[in-house]
């Protein structure tokens, strides 16, 4: 950040930022702002870059939070006074005319775009009720809107007619709109809200002949939300200097939102708490262990957005702005990940590759939001102790900023087949590209690493691979004391997160099939088991009993022991010994077993010929299978694709074992 200059001016930077110098007065920015941070949510597509939702302005296809951006700027240039939020509540901002100002350039429409029209709709409505202006009347009506109206009437209620709307709209360039400057706008604002009428408002509001010209070889031309009905009004009948002035004509700029702001008197906090009571769709919290957790993202980001496009002064003015949280969506965690701030527990790193959706406030998303404003407080911490001087500038806020830019800087430079696209509204995927990367690193990391497949299976890729009715799923030795040895790794991240997916898929059965775990321990801390010269002292000499830590399953393991999962304890290399194993697997009828465990060269390797020789069939999940160190990087191949195909016990991929157990069962148990 420092090296950059990072700082607010990043904001007003941004292309399609609303800016004054753009002809914007501070209250268009204002309800520019609020426009876009109603809305500011969800972008995601599963379609490719291609195909998925984009806006075309400006010579350019925009996605994601560009693409709205693009489409309010496009709207604005285009008469619709979009930002205005006295307009979303107006007869003419039917949902026809909505969908045309963020009509999409492909077949994807925008995403959410029903809810979005409700979210401007009952904004406008709570704005009107709790911070409007009583004088003001609401049926003025512009004319852009009823012209996109009828263009629509043909096609209405059908999507396609978005399509038509879109080349009628494209018609109506704006030749006529107010190019007042800034410094009138500001005036006009400040006089309405004193309640004086303002002659340097007058003049400036109702362009000249010359305004005109200029206004006409504009095509980006903004239409400032304060004139955009009077703008619309003479559309065709561009005014006539020597009548009476117009500004009589124009309504009243909406102050409402400005009102909200005033109402906060410059405490981030205040407008923050205002925006989550009045408007119910910036109302993020969510329940997590019973409490009531706020994320409050759209309404923080709207207040920094403020602050930003304000530069710290003006309706950007916040005292405390240093009590604001980084921004919680999936961005940011994304790029905390990346950057190596945040890492995954193994389950939902299996989730993540498995594209499979985290529902809507699920805890792992809850988890993930919040440990997101942790992490950047953290590092926000880090910065000042390192920097005591940056204490007063940098905030939760301007980290947060500078993440997601570098969030797009990264996505910009990565080849378009690289990038990953996520669901937002379900965090999961939204997390992909970063699991992603993770398991870039994996494949090149030591020992049994080979994500998904690199161990060539004894069984052809396209056979049709079945476990049968009577199979048990073996999970060895899945203990704290071995795991957490190899966790830290990426083979080990990568391990755990292949077998964790595995004992999952094994859960999701229907019935699930016997699910067997070992755990090493002993029945007393003289570990009467295993003598100083027995072999296995070797490995469980360090370990105690059951009620050690060491010796509990690790976390990421799911034991469902209302599914019918057994735990056994174990205490030499073999699966079977000093427990019930044989019995159970006796009696349960099973021919067939499954094994994942650690170590390859211990109890895989040791039950894996035990049971071979008992007459099952055995097979052994390659990618479920690991080393712990010292490890000479040949071990575990020599053992999957030398020895064990010799006997011969069948070493299978993670992904055939995934598919056998879809082509298995109703497991018999
Ligand atoms: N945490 C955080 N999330 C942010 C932003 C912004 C944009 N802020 C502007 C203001 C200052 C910055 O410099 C930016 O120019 C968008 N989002 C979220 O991302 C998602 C869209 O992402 P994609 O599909 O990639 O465009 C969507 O949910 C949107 O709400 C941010 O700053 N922080």
């Amino acid at each position: 950040m420092k090296e950059r200059g990072y700082s607010t001016q990043a904001w007003s930077e941004h292309e399609l930022h609303p800016k004054q110098s753009e002809g914007f007065s501070e209250i268009d920015i204002v309800n520019f702002v609020f426009t876009m941070d109603l809305l500011n949510f969800s972008f995601w597509s599963a379609l490719t870059e291609k195909e998925r939702f984009q806006v075309e302005y400006r010579g350019r296809r925009w996605t994601g939070y560009n693409s709205l951006l693009a489409s309010l700027r496009r709207g604005l240039d285009e008469g619709v006074p979009i930002t205005t939020p006295r307009y979303w509540r107006s007869r003419e901002a039917t949902e026809v005319t909505l969908r045309a100002v963020f009509r999409s350039a492909t077949a994807e429409p925008m995403p959410l775009l029903h809810e979005r029209v409700l979210i401007l709709r009952e904004a406008a409505e709570v704005l009107h009720e709790s911070f409007g202006d009583e004088d003001y009347d609401d049926n003025s009506v512009p004319a852009v809107g009823r012209q996109l109206e009828s263009a629509a009437t043909d096609e209405a209620h059908h999507a396609s007619s978005v399509e038509n709307v879109a080349d009628e709209l494209a018609a109506v360039t704006v030749t006529d709109v107010a190019t007042s400057t800034d410094a009138a706008m500001a005036d006009r604002r400040d006089d309405v809200l004193d309640g004086k009428p303002s002659e340097a408002t007058a003049e400036t509001a109702i362009p000249g002949a010359q305004d005109m010209e200029q206004a006409e070889g504009t095509e980006h031309q903004p239409v400032p939300d304060t004139q955009a009905h009077a703008v619309i009004q003479h559309e065709h009948a561009p005014p006539d200097p020597t009548q009476p002035s117009h500004a009589e004509a124009l309504p009243q700029p909406d102050l409402s939102v400005v009102r909200l702001i005033e109402k906060a008197e410059r405490s981030a906090g205040k407008l923050v708490n205002l925006l989550a009571k009045h408007f119910p769709c910036f109302r993020d919290e969510t329940r997590f262990d019973g409490r009531r957790v706020r994320f409050l993202k759209r309404a923080q980001i709207f207040v920094a957005d403020l602050w930003a496009a304000f530069n710290g002064t003006g309706y950007g003015a916040f005292d405390d702005i240093r009590c604001l949280t980084m921004f919680a969506d999936y961005r940011v965690p994304q790029m905390l990940h990346t950057l190596g701030v945040l890492s995954y527990s193994p389950p939902l790193l299996y989730r993540l590759r498995d594209k499979k959706e985290i529902p809507s406030g699920h805890s792992w998303e809850v988890q993930l939001r919040g440990c997101s404003i942790w992490a950047v407080e953290l590092i926000r911490r880090e910065i000042v102790r390192e920097h005591p001087e940056a204490e007063v500038e940098v905030n939760a806020v301007l980290i947060d900023f500078f993440l997601y830019d570098l969030a797009k800087e990264r996505e910009r430079g990565l080849e378009e087949d690289q990038i990953i696209k996520m669901r937002t509204s379900h965090l999961a995927t939204a997390l992909l590209s970063a699991a992603s990367t993770l398991q870039a690193q994996s494949t090149t990391a030591p020992g049994y690493d080979c994500y998904p497949t690199c161990i060539s299976s004894t069984v052809p890729a396209n056979q049709t691979l079945s476990f049968g009715r009577h199979y048990a799923v073996l999970n060895l030795d899945l203990i704290n004391a071995l795991v957490s040895g190899v966790a830290p790794t990426p083979a080990g991240s990568a391990w755990i997160a292949n077998t964790a997916r595995w004992i999952d898929a094994v859960h999701a059965q229907t019935p699930p099939p016997l699910s067997i775990f070992t755990r090493i321990y002993f029945s007393n801390s003289h570990k009467p088991e295993i003598g100083p010269a027995s072999p296995f002292a070797q490995v469980g000499g360090a370990l105690g009993t059951a009620s050690s830590n060491l010796t509990q399953v690790y976390p990421a393991f799911t034991v469902d022991e209302a599914a019918g999962d057994v735990v056994l304890q174990k205490t030499r290399y073999y699966a079977g010994a000093g427990n019930g194993l044989e019995e159970i697997l006796r009696a349960q009828q099973v021919d067939t077993v499954v094994l994942s465990g650690i170590r390859t060269s211990g109890v895989i390797l040791s039950t894996a010929y035990r049971l071979f020789d008992l007459d099952y069939k055995v097979y052994v999940i390659a990618n479920n299978t690991i080393e712990t160190p010292p490890n000479t990087p040949d071990i575990n191949t020599n053992i999957l694709e030398g020895v064990l195909p010799k006997l011969p016990v069948n070493v299978i991929t993670l992904e055939q074992a995934l598919s056998a157990l879809n082509n298995s069962g109703p497991a018999i148990y």
